[in-house]
C-alpha cells in the first residue's frame, strides 16, 4: 500500500445533521447536532482503516453515509473518482456492488424467512446476474470460503444458527457481490468472546486473500493494532486523529485519543489473531 495505490472512496467536508431528541425522545425544535462534522478521509484499494471513537461519536452515521444508507446533510462522497450523489448508469451500479456492509447484528441484517442459500444467491442474481443454477453453485462456494458446509447450512433458516455461524453467511453475501470495499461495523462485538477471534480471523483472511479495503469500525484498540494500516479516530462527529496505526497507538498526539487509549489498554496478544501486517 502506498501513494500509488488508488483511492477508492473519498468523502469531503461530510458532515450528517440530526435534530436534538430531548428528555422523553421527543425533538427540540430547530435544534441540529452535528453527529458527522466535517468529514474528509479516503479509503485506497486493499486498506485497512479502522475507525475508533466511543460511543456517539458518529462512527455509524460516517460509515452509513459511506454506504448510501444515509444521505450527507453537507459535503461529497466519491466512489473512484466519481460523485455518488450525482452518477448513474454503470458507475452507480459498480457502487453499490463493489461497496458492501457487514453489520453488527447478525440476527437483524438476515431475513429470517430466508434461508441461508436464498440470503447469499441473492446478490449474485441482482449484482452479478448470475442464473439460478451458477448462482447455486456459487453459493455453496462462498459457504464453504466461510468455513460453513454448504450441505449443512444452505436450506437452515437464520434461526437455527448461532451468532458467530449467522456472522459468517453475512459475510459470505457481503462477498457475494465481489467487492471491493467493506464496511464492518463492529461485527464482532455482539458475538461470544470465544467466537470473536474467529471471525476476525475469517474477515482479515479473506481481505488478503481478494486484496479487499475494510472499513472497520471497532471499540477494540486491540484489534486495530492487529489488523489496521491505518487509524481515524473520531470524537463529537470530527476526526481529531488519523495516521498509521501504529503510529497513533503507541504516540498518539491528541489528547482525546491519549485518553481513549490509557482507558482501553491496548493488549498485544491480539497480534495472534492475524498474521502481522506488513
Ligand atoms: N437517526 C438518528 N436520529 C437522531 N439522532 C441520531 C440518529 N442516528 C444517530 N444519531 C445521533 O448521532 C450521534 C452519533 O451516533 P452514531 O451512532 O453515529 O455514533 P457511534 O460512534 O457509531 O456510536 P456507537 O459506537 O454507540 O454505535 C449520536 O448522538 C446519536 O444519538
Amino acid at each position: 500500500m502506498n501513494e500509488a495505490t488508488p483511492v477508492l472512496l473519498e468523502a469531503r467536508e461530510l458532515s450528517r445533521l440530526f435534530p436534538v431528541r430531548a428528555s422523553g425522545g421527543l425533538f427540540r425544535a430547530r435544534q441540529m447536532q452535528r453527529a458527522v462534522d466535517r468529514v474528509s478521509m479516503s479509503i485506497r484499494a486493499g486498506e485497512v482503516l479502522a475507525l475508533v471513537g466511543e460511543s456517539g461519536s458518529g462512527k455509524t452515521t460516517l460509515g452509513r453515509m459511506l454506504l448510501g444508507l444515509t444521505a450527507p446533510s453537507e459535503g461529497t462522497i466519491l466512489y473512484k473518482g466519481m460523485d455518488v450523489a450525482t452518477h448513474s448508469g454503470e458507475a452507480a451500479r459498480s457502487f453499490r456492488r463493489e461497496v458492501q456492509v457487514v453489520f453488527q447484528d447478525t440476527g437483524g441484517s438476515l431475513n429470517p424467512r430466508r434461508t441461508i442459500g436464498q440470503s447469499v444467491a441473492l446478490p449474485l442474481t441482482w449484482h452479478r446476474g448470475l442464473d439460478a443454477r451458477a448462482a447455486a453453485v456459487e453459493v455453496d462456494a462462498l459457504l464453504e470460503q466461510v468455513g460453513l458446509a454448504a450441505a449443512h447450512f444452505r436450506h437452515r433458516l437464520p434461526h437455527e444458527l448461532s451468532g458467530g455461524q449467522r456472522q459468517r453467511v453475512g459475510i459470505a453475501r457481503a462477498l457475494a457481490s465481489n467487492p471491493a470495499l467493506i464496511v464492518a461495523d463492529e461485527p464482532v462485538s455482539a458475538l461470544d468472546v470465544s467466537v470473536r477471534a474467529q471471525i476476525l480471523k475469517l474477515m482479515f483472511d479473506l481481505q488478503r486473500e481478494r486484496q479487499l479495503a475494510y472499513l472497520f469500525i471497532t471499540h477494540d484498540l486491540g484489534v486495530v493494532r492487529a489488523m489496521a494500516d491505518r487509524v481515524m479516530v473520531m470524537h463529537q462527529g470530527r476526526v481529531v486523529e488519523s495516521g498509521d496505526a501504529d503510529a497513533v497507538l503507541n504516540a498518539p498526539r491528541d489528547p482525546y485519543t491519549q485518553r481513549l487509549l490509557a482507558a482501553t489498554p491496548v493488549p498485544d496478544p491480539s497480534r495472534q489473531l492475524a498474521p502481522q501486517r506488513s
